[in-house]
């Protein structure tokens, strides 16, 4: 049996096939602000992203989420990381509703959906298989979404072709240069920070978490375009509540890029 969201294959019966599930730095937390240590550290060496277009960039639907693979040399650098990580992927987690869909919560609170942009560790590792499972191999930007009267113009490109990748394992070339920065919020100093893990399967303990303080604001007719993405074949059941709720922050340190 394939791991899901449904309701017998979803996160609670992942822990039978990956027991790491049960670890201790699991991911998505609950982010609570007045919980998490404000270090200068992260202040001192800011966050630098260096991200170029992608000339035709690859949009697909695996069955459980819509996702952009990355071919150009797009890089992050500073925070908590050492070294330079690279762009390998992103994609978004949501709801079948406003009320929820986001993995990470702040003060207990969902957000309708959740962006994920996948890095890997150039420095150090050749290629994201082989960073996939190291303990500072991956670092994944969070970004909530919120609800706005707009759309959000960079995720329009995408939002505007989803009927052309509505069922599994179709995928389709964004012509346009597209250039992922986008896609991050104004203000990309202020975050928070922790060691984390995939939130799906295979769940490895290899995030670098950085969540934004400030979402994206997307129009109610981009999320309805998320929700008309199928699980399968004409007919199959769409692709809703795709999101792993949160795990105990338990011994680790939350940290704060701001005050
Ligand atoms: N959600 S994450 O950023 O921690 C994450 C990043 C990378 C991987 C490895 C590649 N696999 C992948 O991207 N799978 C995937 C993503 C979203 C959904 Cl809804 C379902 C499956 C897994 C999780
Ligand atoms: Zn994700």
């Amino acid at each position: 049996a394939t791991w899901g969201y449904g309701n017998d294959n979803g996160p609670a019966t992942w822990v039978k096939s990956f027991p790491v599930a049960a670890g201790t730095r699991q991911s998505p937390i609950d982010i609570v602000p007045t919980a998490a240590k404000c270090d200068t550290k992260l202040t001192e060496n800011p966050l630098t992203v260096n991200y170029s277009p992608e000339p035709a960039m690859e949009l697909c639907n695996p069955g459980l989420s819509v996702k952009a693979n990355i071919k150009s040399k797009s890089v992050i650098k500073g925070g908590p990381l050492e070294g330079e990580y690279k762009l390998e992927q992103f994609h978004l987690h949501w709801g079948s509703a406003d009320k929820q869909g986001s993995e990470h919560t702040l003060n207990g609170k969902m957000f309708p959906a959740e962006l994920h942009l996948v890095h890997y560790n150039a420095t150090k590792y050749s290629s994201f298989g082989e960073a996939v499972d190291k303990p500072d191999g991956l670092a994944v930007f969070g970004i909530f979404l919120k609800i706005s009267d707009k759309p959000h113009q960079g995720l329009k490109s995408l939002t505007d072709v989803l009927s052309e990748v509505q069922y599994k394992d179709k995928s389709i070339n964004i012509k346009q240069e597209y250039n992922p920065v986008c896609l991050l919020p104004d203000n990309i100093n202020k975050y928070w920070t922790y060691l984390g893990s995939l939130t799906t399967p295979p769940l490895c303990e290899s995030v670098t978490w950085i969540v934004f303080e400030e979402p994206i604001e997307v129009s109610e007719d981009q999320m309805k375009a998320f929700r008309a993405l199928c699980c399968g074949e004409c007919g199959s059941a769409p692709i809703v509540d795709n999101y792993r709720p949160p795990l105990p922050l338990g011994n680790r340190q939350l940290r704060a890029s701001f005050q």
